[in-house]
């Protein structure tokens, strides 16, 4: 890839150094999927899961049985339980664990990991108890390493099956980024990650691109409980459209840009999320919408719906840099306060009228003996 000079630097275009090898943490969908693009890709790709008996399956049968199944991986990827053999040379690392393991998994990465080498997240969420961007978290627990995170509409199956995918990859710019941006780890790593059918963009608003993955799976649940309870498009589209408000609202706040907001981590992927039942998040709001009590939704299969845990945190840090996210309070009540659904979304509907946008700073209240 050519990257343009840097200004004032000539007119030769430099060239983006790809990494030559990978550590990808995590062996469920979505961490094999972006392991079988790098690979595909060139790299040499080594992907951890915890479980051996996993490896070895992959190893044999170049699929992952128990989150792709089906779906052939390229023989160049290198499966294995052993985390030290995972890190063991690697230039860079894609962290895919669910987000609440995130603080134990950068403990465990700290003895094997090469000094200084740049850290993906590629989970979705915020730290709960602390508020933490998950970047935070990783800051905290591996200092030295530079660390981004690579997210957008991706739904695992259908990236490993090599539909087109976009994907941001964001990673704070330093001042010698700038200067030598084919250096910069964002560049080298959406080079590194480039297929024919996935094709990463660059950004260095980390912060955007957290909370934009972080807050989209608690709307998702909104719109799944909405579309259970017998609602239809105009009450998604409000969703999707409100809950996007709510998302630039907060990373606004943390100092991340509305641009990248409605861009692929944040726009996209809420509207990815919100219309489709390959979501597990739209599709846990789904049930319970149905009325399916908890654990019996996805069949009463332990699933990852990173929106539910995230509920709590999201509301939490909004709450702490006081910022309303009506939505997302919506859905934290109901999964985590024992609301009951149908009068928590009537009075999310019924809230006195604001502006659009909320800087306009109108609030009317109904007027009194008005039919509630
Ligand atoms: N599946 C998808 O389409 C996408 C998922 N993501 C994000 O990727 C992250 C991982 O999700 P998936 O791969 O979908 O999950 P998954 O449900 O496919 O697999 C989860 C994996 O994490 C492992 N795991 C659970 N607890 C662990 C622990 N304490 N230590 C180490 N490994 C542990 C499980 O053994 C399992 O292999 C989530 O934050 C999710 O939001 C992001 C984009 C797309
Ligand atoms: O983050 C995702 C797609 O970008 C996957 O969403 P779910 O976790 O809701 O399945």
């Amino acid at each position: 890839m050519d990257i343009p000079p840097a200004r004032g630097t000539g007119d030769t275009p430099r060239r983006a150094e790809p990494y030559a090898r990978l550590a990808v943490i995590g062996m469920g969908s979505w961490g094999t999927a972006l392991a079988a693009v790098a690979a595909s890709a060139g790299c040499e790709t080594r992907l951890w899961g915890r479980r051996e008996s996993l490896a070895k399956a992959m190893a044999e049968t170049r699929q992952n049985p128990e989150h792709l199944p089906g779906i052939d991986l390229p023989a160049t990827l290198h499966p294995t339980s052993d985390l030290a053999e995972a890190l063991d040379g690697a230039e860079a690392v894609l962290l895919v664990t669910p987000s609440h393991t995130l603080r134990d998994m950068a403990r465990a990465m700290k003895p094997h990991l090469p000094e200084g080498i740049p850290i993906a997240l590629c989970c979705k969420g915020i730290e709960r108890g602390t508020g933490f961007l998950l970047s935070h978290v990783i800051e905290d627990e591996l200092p030295g390493h530079p660390v981004g995170a690579l997210s957008g509409p991706t739904f695992a199956k259908e990236t490993a099956l090599g539909h087109p995918t976009a994907a941001t990859v964001a990673f704070p710019f330093r001042h010698h980024d700038r200067i030598a941006p084919e250096r910069a780890p964002a560049a080298r790593l959406a080079l590194t990650m480039q297929t024919q059918n996935f094709r990463p963009y660059v950004s260095d608003d980390i912060v955007g691109v957290e909370v934009g993955g972080a807050v989209k799976n608690v709307i998702a649940i909104a719109c799944g409980m909405m579309t259970g309870a017998g609602f239809a498009e105009n009450t998604r589209a409000a969703l999707i459209t409100r809950g996007m408000d709510e998302m630039k609202l907060l990373a606004e706040a943390l100092g991340g840009k509305r641009e990248t907001v409605t861009g692929l981590a944040g726009a996209g992927d809420l509207t990815l999320t919100c219309s489709s039942t390959t979501s597990r998040n739209m599709s846990l709001g789904t049930q319970l919408g149905q009325g399916i009590a908890r654990d019996e939704c996805f069949g009463g299969k332990p699933t990852v719906v990173e929106g539910e845990v995230n509920a709590i945190s999201v509301v939490d840090l909004a709450r702490r840099v006081g910022v309303e996210m009506p939505i997302c309070e919506a859905v934290h009540a109901i999964l985590h306060e024992g609301a009951p659904l149908a009068e928590t979304f009537r009075d999310l509907w019924a809230r006195p009228i604001e502006g659009e946008p909320r800087a306009l700073d109108i609030t009317l209240h109904p007027h009194e003996g008005d039919p509630a």
